[in-house]
């Protein structure tokens, strides 16, 4: 039995997490997370453990029922197959290979494009029939143009900050006055932090990378670097990462620390936010005694369309008007540039209007909302909000009392507006709730409403929970779409 067999015939899916002290099993990517199948009824179904960084079971096939007995056996397969799965070098080696490989001469700094692994003199041999380039020093600094970004659709598309996007980012922290950046998932931030650094114009910053792409060790001191997992918050480390993340999140000498996260697509927003809350956590117990009641200052990098499912684990939060774009991703470009614009909002605790969106670049304040929106989200007097969230012209709905995409017609038959080739009449919707699956009601009448929170509800029955990609949602007229490109597309239909 494996994954896809598991839920081929469920509803749902659910993540449980951290029940009673159970210490759940270990795949390659450390602890698994523990998941529920919720059928059409709503009925709880068997619990069963799978990767926490994984949506493809080819990338990780592990798979465990809750109460199931592991022979010991199974356990050493398992425990080989977790060490052989683990990076070649140690961070400490890693420092050593890099230091070594900076003192070279510069005709004897090469990487292995196959390996993606910067070589030391000695191993040129083992390396002769693969593809190997000349370093620079330059490109020695911006590892996230030197390595080759990775393109797993399912796992882990890596999507790189487009410079505008970056250096908006990096400017607003620095303006806003914080000295440390916590970069989860973020290669490119970390790395303009230390180049921005090297000009000695601005006041310095220091940065500490979080990240599953281990290849990233390479580059980084031991307090620069961990290989870590975002969705269980694991150090592969151990002990000794978790010490480099208390340290830095220590603020001494008053050096403010932020965290700048960008998940991968299809991540499940509660084990996300169950992280960046423990992250929060750490940083509290690490202040003194007058800032024990508040919050880390975080940016969440996440599309639009996740904003109630942020909003429900972080209420504090608000979503901002800036476009996140990225350079190896052609469809998410920011605004009339762009063939479309992108999705990818920032989601955060610092003040909205603290944080100025450029105008040159077409946003405004909006003095009554008091942030900086997007020029065509215009404000509603009715509603009294700017209310657009894909950065199109909303317009006001009487009917509805609210306002809704430019897309959208009020429907009289269903008694609210919704787009002209919507399933009429199946009020209230053809596919009933989308927690339970009864037609009797709609997802926010749902009796099971807050037992069942999961980031995609309801699988498509054949690609599983897990089949999240980045990639797809973005095809609008792809000739199929995935179940999970299908149903987030719905959620930011629905919104
Ligand atoms: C969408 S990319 C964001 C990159 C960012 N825009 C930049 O330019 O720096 C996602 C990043 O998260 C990392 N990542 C993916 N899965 C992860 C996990 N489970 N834990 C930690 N990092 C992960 C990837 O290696 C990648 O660097
Ligand atoms: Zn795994
Ligand atoms: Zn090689
Ligand atoms: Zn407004
Ligand atoms: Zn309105
Ligand atoms: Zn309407
Ligand atoms: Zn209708």
């Amino acid at each position: 039995m494996d994954i896809t067999e598991a839920i081929d015939d469920s509803f749902g899916i659910e993540v449980i997490l951290s029940e009673g002290g159970k210490t759940p099993p270990c795949c390659p990517h450390g602890p698994a997370l523990l998941f529920e199948k919720v059928s059409k009824g709503g009925e709880k179904g068997r619990r069963f453990y799978a990767c926490s960084a994984c949506r493809d079971r080819k990338d990780c096939s592990f798979f465990q029922w809750e109460h199931e007995k592991v022979s010991e056996a199974r356990l050493l397969a398992r425990e080989a197959e977790n060490q052989l799965r683990r990076p070649p070098f140690s961070q400490k080696e890693y420092c050593t290979r890099f230091r070594k490989f900076a003192s070279l001469p510069p005709d004897k700094k090469k990487f292995c494009q196959d390996c993606q692994i910067l070589l030391l003199p000695g191993e040129h041999e083992a390396h002769t029939s693969h593809k190997s380039t000349d370093v620079s020093e330059s490109q020695l600094r911006r590892p996230s143009v030197l390595l080759r970004p990775l393109d797993n659709k399912k796992s882990n598309a890596q999507y790189l900050f487009t410079d505008r996007s970056s250096h908006f980012m990096l400017d607003t922290l620095a303006a806003l006055g914080y000295r440390k950046v916590l970069c989860v998932g973020t290669p490119r931030l970390q790395e303009l932090i230390k180049l921005r650094n090297l000009e000695q114009k601005h006041e310095p910053m220091k940065s500490l990378l979080l990240d599953i792409d281990f290849r990233y060790a390479q580059f980084y001191s031991q307090d620069e670097f961990c290989h870590y997992n975002m969705f269980n918050h694991h150090f592969f480390g151990g002990e000794a990462s978790n010490a480099v993340l208390q340290a830095f999140l220590t603020e001494s000498d008053g050096d403010k620390v932020v965290m700048v996260a960008d998940p991968p697509f299809g991540g499940l927003v509660k084990p996300l936010a169950n992280t960046f809350s423990l992250i929060s956590q750490t940083w509290r117990k690490l202040q003194s005694s007058d800032s024990s009641n508040a919050d880390m200052p975080m940016m969440w990098i996440f599309p639009y369309f996740f904003e109630p499912r942020i909003l429900e684990s972080f209420p504090s939060f608000s979503m901002l008007d800036y476009q996140v774009d990225y350079d190896n991703h052609p469809l998410y470009k920011h605004g009339k540039t762009g063939r479309r614009q992108s999705p990818v909002r920032l989601f955060t605790n610092i003040t909205p209007r603290a944080v100025v969106l450029p105008k040159e670049e077409g946003y405004r304040f909006c003095s009554v909302c008091e942030r900086y929106v997007w020029s065509l989200n215009k404000h509603c007097a009715k509603c009294n909000i700017c209310p657009s969230k894909d950065g199109r012209e909303w317009k006001h709905c009487s009917l509805c009392e609210k306002c809704v995409k430019p897309s959208w017609k009020h429907c009289q038959a269903c008694g609210h507006c919704a787009l002209p080739l919507h399933p009429c009449g199946h009020s209230p919707g053809k596919e009933g709730c989308f927690c339970c699956g009864s037609l009797q009601h709609k997802h926010k009448a749902c009796p099971l409403k807050d037992t069942h929170r999961i980031n995609s509800c309801r699988p498509n029955a054949k690609s599983g929970a897990k089949n999240v990609s980045r990639k797809p949602l973005l095809k609008r007229k792809a000739k199929r779409k995935s179940g999970a490109a299908r149903r987030i597309k719905k959620a930011a239909q629905s919104m």
